[in-house]
């Protein structure tokens, strides 16, 4: 296998992600856990940029042990100096040259002419070999140069002393095969090119970066550039967790790995996301949250049969414990019966087929469905209460500049649903006058609460109510996404109970065994 070193970018490129800005302390530890996660290179800021990224580097520096620290610099005496000063203090400090080569580059921004860039990098490359033995030189914007003259800089680099040649895709323009023709073309027609590293420095304008970075790796390249999370410039860079889990995925076909950490990828992530304020996508491969989660019923049934069904990298490989199955309107029986179990349940399969009949009523109306939510679904179905009145519809009228109303529609027993309209001091108070209306019940409500069973906007209100009739109390319970529903669902519920309590005096309200 070779191997493909990483050069771990996050504090660099990762940092120019608009809206970031990374202190000393941050900046350090990050890069203490990229040292754990065994990155071989950390590419700490741009030293010339400020003060303080010249402090955060040289914190840097001298905080890490096991991994090579570089610094930035333009093709700029003063650039070079700062970054000198940087890295004072590095076990094994490289400075990291660019200057754009591109015809667009030179020609708007440099306003050089093809010779001025050469001469200029050279002289550059020349001045920081008196003082670093490890020099990365980069053509900013390689993409776009003209192929013979990329060769004719990595020839004047190699000569000038540098010890790798980044390829960078700057403005992520290309696409793999050509991308990897670069690699190819370099590498064939450099004189030189044997004595150093060749690497790929992709950016994600077209959603291409990693895929550019591997297509480096099958044409030759050493080292692969890149930020966690796959944060940067614009739309980002390669992200190194993307490519090394490619390599180890696919390791029959690339042949080639690297000495990550595999394990440390999803701590990384998590510490990169927090420090930078850069949410990762749920969908993000590999660290998102949903890349290890299943919610239609035939990949969970898969799932749950085999594993490799529909997961290729097994959670554990990156330091998660284990993959989820989310419950959702798209999950089948067999998650739901796997779930019941973890909770503790077991049903009978009539109870599961009821139970998965409700859950997938309120699917419908949530997102996602919590293990709260099924909790408080099952023990409302095993409250087992002969319901004289049921719940048909319900519309409710509000404004604050006018007095509430609410219509319901309510099934009596013996297949009658009678609707009534009623107003009151508030939405609650006019349904369950609505409701008094149809049922003809002389009620008292002793108390009323209202709470929310799981997380977040759709999640399910659990209204709870107490009825008094003729010195006998009975408590109901509503569950719905809705909590004026919940609240009339609450209501007929208590109604119900009170009924049969009349019905059968002796017995205990069942409620109180929830
Ligand atoms: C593709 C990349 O990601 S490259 C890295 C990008 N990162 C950054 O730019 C972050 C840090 N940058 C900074 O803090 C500032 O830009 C500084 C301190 C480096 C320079 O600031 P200023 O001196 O005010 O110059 P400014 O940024 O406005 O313009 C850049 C100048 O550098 C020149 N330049 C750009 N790249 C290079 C280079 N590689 N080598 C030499 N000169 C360069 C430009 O042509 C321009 O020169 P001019 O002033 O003669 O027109
Ligand atoms: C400095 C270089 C490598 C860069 O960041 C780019 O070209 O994107």
């Amino acid at each position: 296998m070779r191997k493909i070193y990483i050069f771990d970018t996050t504090l660099r490129d990762g940092e120019q992600s608009p809206g970031v800005n990374l202190n000393t302390q941050e900046k350090v530890e990050i890069a203490l856990q990229l040292e754990k996660l065994g990155v071989d290179r950390i590419e700490a800021g741009f030293p010339a940029a400020s003060p303080g990224d010249l402090a955060a580097v040289n914190a840097v520096a001298r905080a890490v042990k096991n991994a090579s620290i570089i610094g930035l610099s333009r093709s700029r005496e003063q650039d070079i100096d700062a970054a000198r000063e940087a890295l004072k203090g590095a076990q094994d400090p490289c400075l990291h040259l660019f200057l754009a080569t591109s015809p667009i580059h030179r020609k708007h921004k440099l306003r050089m002419e093809k010779e001025q860039v050469l001469e200029t990098a050279e002289r550059a490359i020349r001045y920081a070999k008196q003082y670093f033995d490890k020099i990365e030189f980069s053509p900013e914007d390689a993409g776009r140069t003209e192929l013979d003259f990329l060769c004719e800089v990595t020839a004047m680099a190699i000569r000038a002393g540098a010890t790798v040649v980044n390829i960078p895709d700057t403005v992520g323009y290309m696409t793999p095969s050509e991308f990897g023709n670069i690699f190819k073309t370099l590498k064939s027609n450099v004189e030189g090119i044997e004595k150093i590293q060749l690497s790929a420095h992709c950016h994600d304008d077209l959603g291409m970066a990693t895929a550019n970075a591997l297509a480096a790796i099958l044409n030759g390249a050493d080292q692969i550039e890149g930020t966690i999370n796959g944060i940067g410039e614009r739309a980002g860079n390669t992200a190194i967790e993307e490519v090394a889990m490619t390599l180890a995925t696919r390791a029959e076909f690339f042949q080639a790995t690297t000495s990550l950490q595999l394990k440390e990828i999803a701590k990384t992530s998590r510490l990169v996301s927090k420090l930078t304020g850069m949410v990762v996508p749920g969908n993000k491969a590999i660290v998102g949250a949903n890349a290890f989660a299943h919610e239609s019923g035939i990949h969970q049934d898969g799932m749950l049969k085999e594993k490799t069904t529909y997961e290729i990298i097994s959670p554990e490989t990156i330091g998660l414990k284990e993959s989820k199955l989310v419950l959702g309107k798209h999950s089948g029986r067999h998650a739901f019966r796997e779930k019941l179990i973890d909770l503790g349940y077991e049903l009978e399969e009539e109870a599961v087929n009821a139970a998965f009949a409700k859950f997938k009523d309120l699917a419908d109306k949530k997102k996602d469905v919590s293990d709260e939510d099924i909790r408080a679904l099952l023990e409302e179905k095993l409250i087992d209460t002969p319901e004289v009145f049921t719940l048909k519809s319900l519309q409710v009228n509000y404004s604050n500049q006018s007095v509430p109303g609410a219509t319901v529609s309510i099934g009596t027993g013996e297949g009658v649903v009678v609707e009534k309209t009623a107003e009151g001091n508030g939405s609650v108070d006019a349904i369950y006058n609505a409701i008094d209306a149809v049922t003809g019940e002389s009620v008292e409500l002793e108390d009323y609460s209202i709470k929310s069973v799981s997380q977040g906007k759709d999640a399910l209100g659990e209204v709870h109510v107490v009825l008094k009739q003729d010195e006998v109390s009975a408590q109901g319970r509503g569950l719905s996404t809705d909590i004026l529903e919940a609240s009339a669902r609450a209501y007929i519920d208590a109604l119900n109970r009170l009924i049969d309590k009349r019905k059968s005096p002796g017995r205990r309200d069942k409620m109180s065994l929830i």
